[in-house]
């Protein structure tokens, strides 16, 4: 079993448990609505920061076991980040619904809450928590439930990222009508990260609609930062770099480089 397989096996178990236990009303929606992540990626000239909260994942193991989740958002608003993400798959990333919740009620960005979702329960688990944007992954969506979920999370007034790790992949994303779309650059069954991902589906993006590429996974380097910029990526999606730095403000400063024309 790959490890996608192994963690969209505990999801169907966590979310059967979330189905007897409707343990959903401890979440409050947050009061203020935080601007729209879409409208500012895509407006943007310059490559923006997504900064994500991972205190561990199945690839790295333990990044940061001992951060404070609200702290850290601070920082990364503080430094210029344009969303925050937090993980909040418990199992494989020791995150949490509380991380989501505590976090989006300490910033006034877009929060993306980062989790495996085969199931509009977690949707509304999320939106409850205080995300205005969501992850959907088509590796682990068959076309039909990606479909439905998309949908309902859009009805939802949420924002969704629809994750991509090649240009196959790409087409179903465009086939759902996806305007933000993440290039994993790590392979969720090899956990192999090439940088050459978001370049080869950046060729085949449909820049001149209204849509935005997101980076995702291994940037750790300026030079990664200009690589994606050049081919057109509006933001990179950052966790393990900022989550293991002391310079936080340094990096976001550095990683704003100037994007390539790809209108
Ligand atoms: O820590 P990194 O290499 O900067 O990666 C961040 C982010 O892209 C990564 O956490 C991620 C991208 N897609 C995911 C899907 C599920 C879990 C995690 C992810």
């Amino acid at each position: 079993m790959t490890i996608l397989e192994q963690i969209l096996e505990v999801k169907k178990l966590e979310v059967a448990d979330l189905l007897k236990q409707e343990a959903l009303s401890k979440f409050t929606k947050t009061p203020s609505e935080p601007p729209s992540l879409f409208e500012t990626l895509y407006n943007t000239q310059h490559l923006q920061v997504i900064s994500e909260i991972k205190r561990a994942s199945p690839s790295k193991g333990l990044i940061n076991g001992h951060v404070n989740p609200v702290q850290q958002a601070l920082a990364y608003e503080k430094a210029g980040a344009v969303a925050i993400s937090v993980l909040t798959d418990q199992q494989f990333f020791k995150g949490s619904m509380d991380d989501l919740q505590a976090v989006s009620s300490a910033v006034n960005l877009p929060v993306l809450c980062k989790d495996f979702i085969i199931h509009p329960l977690q949707i509304d688990q999320a939106k409850r928590a205080g995300a205005s944007v969501i992850l959907l992954i088509v590796a682990a969506l068959e076309q039909p439930l990606l479909q439905e979920l998309f949908d309902y999370a859009s009805k939802l007034n949420l924002e969704v990222l629809v994750e991509v790790h090649d240009v196959e992949e790409l087409q179903r994303a465009l086939v759902i009508n996806a305007k933000m779309i993440g290039v994993n650059n790590r392979n969720l069954k090899t956990f192999e990260v090439d940088l050459a991902n978001t370049a080869q589906i950046a060729a085949h993006f449909p820049f001149h609609e209204q849509r935005v590429l997101i980076s995702e996974s291994g940037i750790a380097e300026v030079s990664d930062a200009i690589s994606v910029a050049q081919v057109g990526a509006h933001a990179v999606l950052v966790g393990e770099t900022l989550m293991r730095t002391e310079n936080i403000d340094e990096i976001l400063h550095t990683f704003h480089v100037k994007r390539g024309e790809c209108r």
